[in-house]
């Protein structure tokens, strides 16, 4: 469970952007209960009425009416949709009038106290600005605060009151066409994918329109969606009883393959299993080196080849030492060129070929490695790395640091493989098993403890 905390810490960090744009959405139309009273009486009857039909609130209030504030002013609810109405055409009118009132008063001391000082030709200009620093300052910020007070009023006034009030109840809006477009271009900002994105909202609007859902009750219905699109991807990597089961790890440069390989044989290995790891990116000493330290922090034996040789000839005798090793698991690191598709391609299908003379079958797992911050890109790298090899599942890297874990139910929604782990972090720990729930309720920033 402490894992699942974790990823929920860090992916809340990271998805505070949708948490915070679902709740600007909700609080733009707000309507809080019990603060009807603080909502301008100027709001008569406009347009948005007729989609506001009356059983809307009734049907809701029933249900969660807290105690004696919401029965009598159910209906009065509905004003609050004008009034977000009112804030929008507001902030732009409000500047317009700041100026107006700046140049008149400047005319004014200048014609009064100019005339009567002896200079003439220079005056003008001179003293009609050394007075008027006096009452420059003054109009400046008048015309300011004036059009602030009624915005202010409108939009932070509900919550505030209502919280000075001690009301625990969630401000609620109206589900409409205008709020679930809101919410899709929130979620497809979060790198969901357009089509996964209006499916979403959909799902969770149907039967739902008209109705007053607070961002709490909106995040839930959104995270069930996600949590229902995520569920059949969500699958540990497969252990299988014969050995040494061969794991191929492929993916573009520092998408987090090396990384990823410690922290897995860091786990194997605390679960009993033994592991021995090749380093087949045998044309960048730097990785070699880089996953000799993983081995050493996860007690793994790492097998190297001299830099520039055959990398198949390297996944060949680590089957032959994994095997001689009584190994339960081979990890086979992979290069990741893909500005040279052509020979990574070549290279993948010939450790393929060099590793099936040992065993027809492997690799057991070709686990692609992704990386979460570069967002809709994933899916192209899915795409690219099908046609190289064989990709069985995937693992998804820096969940921590990036508000583009969307990309993650795009790449359920359209590949279907199943997502075996997600790295939230550079450290050893810092590789979880994906759970659906835990990652859609940590995607739209809800937190259910
Ligand atoms: N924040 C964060 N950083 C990660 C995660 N996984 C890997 N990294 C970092 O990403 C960088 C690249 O990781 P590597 O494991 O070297 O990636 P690679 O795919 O092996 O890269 P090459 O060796 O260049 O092929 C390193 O600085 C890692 O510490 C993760 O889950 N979260």
């Amino acid at each position: 469970m402490s894992f699942f905390r974790k990823m929920k810490e860090r992916m809340f960090k990271s998805s505070s952007k949708l948490d915070e744009g679902l709740d600007a959405i909700i609080e733009e139309g707000a309507v809080a209960a019990g603060d009807e009273q603080d909502t301008p009486p100027e709001v008569p009857a406009p347009a948005p009425d007729v989609e506001m039909p009356a059983p809307a609130p009734d049907v809701e209030m029933p249900a969660p009416v807290p105690d004696v504030e919401m029965p009598v002013p159910a209906p009065d609810v509905e004003m609050p949709v004008p009034a977000r109405e009112v804030e929008v055409p507001t902030p732009a009118p409000t500047p317009e009038i700041v100026p107006t009132p700046a140049p008149e008063t400047e005319p004014t001391p200048e014609s009064t106290p100019e005339p009567e000082p002896t200079p003439e030709p220079i005056p003008d200009p001179e003293p009609g600005s050394d007075p008027e620093p006096a009452p420059d300052p003054e109009p400046t910020p008048t015309p300011e605060i004036e059009p602030e007070a009624p915005e202010t009023r409108s939009r932070a006034k509900p919550g505030l009151l209502g919280r000075l009030l001690g009301r625990t109840v969630e401000p609620k809006r109206a589900l409409d066409d205008d709020m679930l477009e809101q919410l899709e271009e929130l979620l497809i900002a979060s790198d969901m994918g357009v089509d996964i994105a209006l499916r979403v909202t959909a799902n969770m609007a149907e039967g739902r329109y008209g109705k007053l859902l607070s961002a709490t009750e909106i995040k839930e219905l959104l995270s069930a969606e996600i949590t229902r699109v995520m569920e059949p991807v969500a699958r540990p990597l497969p252990i299988y009883p014969k050995t040494p089961q061969v794991v191929l790890v492929v993916g573009v440069n520092g998408s987090g393959k090396t990384t990823t390989i410690g922290k897995l044989s860091s786990q194997f290995r605390a679960a009993g299993k033994k592991v021995v790891i090749a380093a087949g990116d045998t044309f960048r000493a730097a990785a070699v080196e880089q996953l000799q330290v993983w081995g050493e922090r996860a007690g793994v034996p790492v097998l190297t080849a001299p830099e520039g040789s055959d990398p198949a000839a390297l996944a060949y005798d680590a089957m032959v030492k994994a095997e001689a090793d009584g190994a339960d698991l081979l990890m086979i690191d992979t290069a990741g060129r893909l500005q040279n598709r052509t020979d990574l391609m070549e290279e993948l299908a010939k450790i393929v070929r060099v590793i099936r003379k040992k065993d027809p079958d492997a690799p057991h797992n070709t686990l692609l490695v992704l990386d979460a911050t570069t967002g809709q890109n994933a899916l192209r790298q899915v795409e690219l790395f099908g046609q190289m090899a064989d990709v069985s599942g995937l693992v998804m890297t820096k969940l921590d640091g990036t508000a583009k874990g969307g990309v993650l139910v795009a790449l359920a929604d359209k590949f279907g493989l199943p997502i075996h782990a997600i790295g939230v972090g550079e450290q050893i720990d810092d590789l979880q098993p994906f759970d659906p729930e835990e990652f859609a309720d940590a995607l739209v920033g809800l937190d259910r403890s």
